[in-house]
């Protein structure tokens, strides 16, 4: 289990890094129209599990939206602060 700030910090390693293998770089390179479809895809499937599935599947999703959310994040060079200012 990680939290929000530990997955960032995770993946701006890989970004940096550039592992073999890694899908953060493989979408890194894709570049922001495809992490934008990935971000409008993932949150459709929160709104449909949310409506039609499960809590815990519900959760999955939301945690598969808030990681492609910071892998848009990374592609734009925006920072947890650059995100909390506005909360
Ligand atoms: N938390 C995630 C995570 N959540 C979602 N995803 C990606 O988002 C996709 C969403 O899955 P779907 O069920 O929508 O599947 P899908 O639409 O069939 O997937 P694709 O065909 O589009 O890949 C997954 O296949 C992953 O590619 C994630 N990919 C990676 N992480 C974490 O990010 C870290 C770095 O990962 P790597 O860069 O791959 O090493 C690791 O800690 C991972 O656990």
């Amino acid at each position: 289990m990680k939290t929000f700030e530990e997955l960032f910090a995770e993946l701006t390693e890989k970004a940096r890094t550039r592992p073999e293998g890694s899908g953060t770089v493989h979408q890194l390179d894709a570049g922001v129209h495809a992490i934008g479809k990935k971000v409008v895809e993932e949150a459709a499937e929160v709104w449909m599990a949310a409506r039609y599935e499960t809590n815990d599947e519900t959760a999955e999703e939301i945690s598969q939206l808030l990681y492609h959310l910071q892998v848009m994040m990374l592609a734009k060079g925006i920072s947890l602060d650059d995100v909390y200012k506005h909360l």
